[in-house]
C-alpha cells in the first residue's frame, strides 16, 4: 500500500472521464495528511443547475454522469443534489431536518406540505455505472503486488464500532499483517482485547491477533492511522461522530460497513458520512453475505467493496483479501447501500413467514418479491442493476433470509412466534439494522422522493396507495414493527392483493 488516490482530474461534458490522479508520495501507504490535488469540479451538478460554479470534493465523486450529486437525493450538498435531481429526472430523498440551507429548508416546507416538488419527466437511468478501463486493471494489479508484509505492518488501521462486525474485520486486517486499533467505549473491554487478546462481548470464544490492539482513547486510536474502518450502528454513527469529529485526522479515508437509513436524516451511509466528515476524504462501503461469526472463524467469505473512485476500492481490497476473504470491487456505493439497507427489512418479514410456519414456497415468494421492492427503490436512486444481482444484492439477502446467524432474520421468527418487539429487543445485546430501516423507510416511501414516482399504479393518485401497491413487503413488516398489523394479518395482506403482472 504506498500509493493513495489523491484526486481525479476534472472532467468535460462529452469526454471519457480521465483517469485518477494518483499519489506516490508516501512509503507507508495510505496517508491522510499527503498534499492534495487540487479540488476536481463536479460537472454533474454544473451541468445540471446550468451555473458554472465548482464544488470541491474529494476522491473520484466528480467524475461526470457518475457524480454522486446526480445520483445521490441528500449528502452533504442537498440543494445541489436536489437540483441535478430534478434537471436529470431522478427523484432525491428529502433533506435532512437538520440541513441549515435555505434551499434544503424550502425543499423540507415543499415536502412538509406545500406545493409537491413535479415528478420526474422520465425514468431513471439504469446501468450508468463505468465499465473497468485498463488503468482500473493496472491498479489491480499494482494493488496486489503491494501487500508485501514489510509494508501492511506500517499501516494502522482504526476500527470504530467494538461489536462483532468490527472484530471480525479487525481480525482479516490483522491476519493480513495490518496492525489494528479498535476504538472501544468500555475500558474493560478495551483491557480484556490488550491483555487476553479476547473481546469479551462479541466473539469472545475467538483469540484476536497480537497485532488487534484496543483503546477508548480517541486521540491515541486516530494517531497515524491510515485508513479507519466505520462499523458503528446506523442510529448511532451520527453521535459517535460528532462525539468524535475533532479526533477525525483530515483527509483519513474511511471504509464503511454499516447498513441501514437513518432514521432522522433518511440517508444512506453513502450520504450521511461526507455530511458529517466533510467531502474532503476517500470513502467506501462494505457490503455483502458476511456473517461476523464466519468471517472471524477463517470461513470462505467473498464481499464487495464500493467506492466512487474505484482504484481506492482496489486498494481496500487488496489490503483486506485472502485466501478465505474474497474482495470484489463496485463503482456503485448507491447499489449496495440501498441493498443492504433493504435486505435487512426483507429478512425480518422472511423470518415472520418461518414464525409462523408458512413452508417454503411462502418463503421464496416472499424473499423473491422483496427483492423487486428493493430493485424499485435502488433503481430510483440510480444505482445499477448488476449490483442488485450481486453479492450485496441478492448474495446478502439470501444469506440473511435464509442463514440462521442473522440477527434480523431472527427478530421476524419471534415475531412470528407471537413475542412483542420489546422483548425481543430488550433480550438482545446484538442491533438488528432493519428493525429502525424499516420504519425509515416507510417514512420515505410514503414521503419522500418514491412518493413521487410517476407511472401506472392502477390508477391510484395519493402516494400512500401508489407505495401500498408498489413496495406491500416493506411497508407491512414497518406496520408489523410498529404494532398496528400483526404478522399473520400483515401476511393475510399479502396474500389477499390481487395477482398481476410479475415486475
Ligand atoms: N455482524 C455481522 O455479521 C455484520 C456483517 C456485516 C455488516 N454488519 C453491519 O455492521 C454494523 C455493526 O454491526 P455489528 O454486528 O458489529 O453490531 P454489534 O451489535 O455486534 O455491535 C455494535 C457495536 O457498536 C457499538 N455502539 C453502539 N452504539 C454506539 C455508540 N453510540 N457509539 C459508539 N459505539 C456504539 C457497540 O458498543 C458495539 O461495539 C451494522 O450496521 C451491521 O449491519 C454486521
Ligand atoms: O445478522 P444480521 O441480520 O445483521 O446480518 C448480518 C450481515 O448483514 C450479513 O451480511
Amino acid at each position: 500500500m504506498a500509493a493513495f488516490i489523491a484526486a481525479p482530474a476534472a472532467s468535460s461534458p462529452g469526454r471519457r472521464p480521465r483517469p485518477p490522479v494518483l499519489c506516490t508520495a508516501t512509503p507507508a501507504g495510505v496517508s491522510p495528511r499527503a498534499p492534495r490535488a487540487p479540488a476536481p469540479r463536479c460537472e454533474g451538478a454544473r451541468l445540471a443547475t446550468g451555473v458554472a460554479a465548482a464544488w470541491p470534493l474529494g476522491g473520484g465523486r466528480a467524475i461526470g454522469r457518475h457524480c454522486r450529486h446526480r445520483r445521490l437525493g441528500g449528502g452533504a450538498l442537498p440543494a445541489v443534489a436536489a437540483a441535478a435531481a430534478a434537471a436529470a429526472g431522478t427523484p432525491s430523498l428529502p433533506p435532512s431536518p437538520t440541513s441549515k440551507t435555505p434551499a434544503a429548508a424550502g425543499a423540507m416546507a415543499a415536502t412538509a406540505g406545500g406545493t409537491p416538488p413535479p415528478p420526474p419527466r422520465r425514468a431513471p437511468v439504469v446501468g450508468s455505472i463505468p465499465r473497468p478501463t485498463s488503468e482500473d486493471e493496472q491498479w489491480l494489479q499494482r494493488s496486489r503486488v503491494k501487500r508485501d508484509p514489510a509494508n501492511a505492518a506500517r499501516t494502522k488501521v482504526v476500527i470504530c464500532g467494538c461489536g462483532s462486525f468490527g472484530t471480525a474485520l479487525a481480525t482479516v486486517l490483522a491476519r493480513n499483517g495490518y496492525p489494528v486499533t479498535l476504538l472501544a467505549r468500555r475500558p474493560w473491554v478495551a483491557d480484556e482485547i490488550n491483555t487476553e487478546h479476547r473481546n469479551p462481548k462479541y466473539l469472545s470464544e475467538h483469540v484476536l491477533p497480537p497485532n488487534v490492539v484496543a483503546t477508548t482513547d480517541a486521540v491515541a486510536a486516530f494517531d497515524g492511522a491510515s485508513l479507519c474502518v466505520h462499523a458503528v450502528p446506523v442510529q448511532a454513527t451520527r453521535a459517535f461522530i460528532m462525539e468524535h469529529v475533532d479526533d477525525y485526522p483530515p483527509g483519513l479515508p474511511i471504509l464503511c460497513t454499516s447498513k441501514g437509513l437513518e432514521v432522522s436524516s433518511l440517508w444512506l451511509m453513502c450520504e450521511l458520512l461526507p455530511s458529517l466528515l466533510g467531502t474532503e476524504r476517500q470513502y467506501a462501503f462494505l457490503s455483502g453475505p458476511s456473517f461476523a461469526k464466519e468471517v472471524i472463524s477463517g470461513l470462505p467469505t467473498a464481499v464487495v467493496i464500493a467506492a466512487d473512485a474505484r482504484p481506492f476500492a482496489h486498494q481496500l481490497a487488496a489490503m483486506l483479501s485472502s485466501p478465505t476473504f474474497k474482495v470484489f470491487t463496485s463503482a456503485d456505493p448507491v447499489g449496495l447501500e440501498v441493498a443492504g439497507a433493504i435486505k435487512n427489512v426483507i429478512a425480518i418479514a422472511a423470518g415472520m413467514s418461518d414464525g409462523l410456519g408458512l413452508g417454503t414456497n411462502a418463503m421464496a415468494a416472499l424473499v423473491t418479491r422483496g427483492c423487486s421492492e428493493m430493485r424499485r427503490i435502488a433503481l430510483l436512486k440510480g444505482a445499477s442493476a448488476v449490483t442488485l444481482s450481486g453479492l450485496s444484492g441478492v448474495g446478502d439477502t439470501f444469506l440473511t433470509c435464509f442463514g440462521p446467524l442473522s440477527r434480523n432474520r431472527t427478530v421476524g421468527v419471534r415475531l412470528g412466534r407471537g413475542e412483542s418487539l420489546d422483548a425481543i429487543l430488550a433480550s438482545s445485546r446484538q442491533i438488528a439494522e432493519g428493525v429502525e430501516t424499516a420504519r425509515a423507510l416507510e417514512r420515505w416511501l410514503l414521503t419522500g422522493s418514491a412518493a413521487m414516482e410517476a407511472g401506472d399504479a392502477g390508477g391510484l393518485t395519493t402516494a400512500a396507495a401508489r407505495a401500498a401497491i408498489r413496495y406491500p413487503i416493506l411497508l407491512g413488516v414497518a406496520a408489523v414493527l410498529d404494532g398496528r398489523l400483526t404478522p399473520r394479518d400483515g401476511l393475510d395482506a399479502l396474500l389477499a392483493m390481487p395477482p398481476r403482472q410479475e415486475d
